[in-house]
């Protein structure tokens, strides 16, 4: 269990974490989004001891980080995975862990395997690492003491599709069998599938947070429905979804509609309109994420044009 309470950290006049409190559940992977510079990463390494907050308590199974008398074996952290030292190989790496934890060097075997990580690859050098690979033993070195709480910045960071899904599953079996992760992500796609709760922040303020189904069911709430559609006469479907009083906006081959998919399909049949598709345009998750942290975001920067300057 980790319980982050009232956590704030300025840095002069600034302030990155602003009064955050949440508590990630044993048997639970929990989501922890917000934009660039919102205050993940800042907020992670409070929670390891490596940057002091300026006021606030975390607390993992009761205790502050620096108080945990062998922390590897209690929280598995993986916030940087290019921090270690470049001229070290895998397996270096891992041992070395693996010996300030105590634990038998069969352990590192163990944890390539589990990473897929060859032995020809543990022999490579991190500095020649892929960014996937330093990912996958980033993972390993998190997982090496069997702890019981994972902190994770961005973990999916470099992984192939597959590398990707093997994470979700490696973190869903973690946290069945009791674990608790907290895992920050940009991809919001990748959150949905894999958090079972969700922390939504930005500017340095939680702007959300709960259970996943019941953020999804606030992002695709009502007024929020929205379609995507195309048919063999756009036209007719046009003047159709404009007589309805839908607010249409041309999007791909065909339009995005303020209406339900339900809507739009029986609208084409009364006008005997041909759909080539017809699909829910609502990505609930995503509206949600760019509402709450609408004021956070970057895009009112000016257009580039072709070559790359300022429209
Ligand atoms: N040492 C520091 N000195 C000054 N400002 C800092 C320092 N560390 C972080 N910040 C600022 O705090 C804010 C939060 O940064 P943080 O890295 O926590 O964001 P983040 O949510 O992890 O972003 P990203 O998704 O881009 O990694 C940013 O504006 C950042 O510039």
């Amino acid at each position: 269990m980790i319980e982050v309470n009232g956590l704030t950290r300025t840095y002069g006049g600034f302030t990155a974490v602003d009064d955050v409190s949440f508590t990630c559940e044993p048997g639970s992977v929990t989501g922890f989004l917000g934009p660039n510079g919102a205050g993940k990463t800042t907020t992670m390494r409070i929670m390891v001891g490596l940057t002091p907050a300026t006021s606030g308590t975390v607390t993992i199974g009761g205790h502050a980080y620096r108080d945990l008398p062998n922390p590897g074996r209690r929280v598995g952290v993986l916030l940087d995975a290019s921090a270690q030292h470049a001229g070290r190989t895998g397996r270096e790496i891992l041992t070395l862990g693996a010996r300030t934890m105590g634990l038998p060097s069969s352990r590192v075997d163990e944890m390539l395997a589990m990473v897929s990580l060859s032995e020809t690859e543990a022999k490579r050098r991190l500095r020649n690492y892929s960014l996937g690979m330093k990912q996958r033993l980033g993972i390993a070195h998190a997982l090496l003491g069997d702890p019981e709480v994972l902190i994770l910045d961005e973990p999916a960071n470099g992984l192939d599709p597959a590398g990707i899904r093997w994470m979700r599953d490696l973190l869903k079996g973690y946290a069945r069998r009791g674990g608790t992760v907290l895992l920050s992500s940009h991809l919001l796609h990748e959150v949905e599938l894999i958090a079972d709760e969700m922390i939504l922040i930005g500017h340095g303020r939680i702007v959300a947070r709960g259970d996943k189904q019941a953020l999804l069911a606030r992002g695709a709430g009502e007024g929020r429905a929205s379609s995507i559609v195309s048919a063999l006469d756009q036209d007719a479907l046009a003047g159709a979804l404009h007589q309805a009083g839908y607010a249409a906006t041309p999007e791909g081959s065909g339009f995005r509609v303020a209406a339900s998919t339900a809507d739009v399909g029986r609208l084409a049949l009364e006008h005997l309109v041909v759909l080539t598709e017809l699909r829910n345009g609502a990505s609930g998750l995503e509206d949600l994420f760019l509402e709450l942290t609408s004021d956070t975001q970057r895009e009112t920067a000016p257009a580039l044009d072709t070559n790359g300057a300022a429209a």
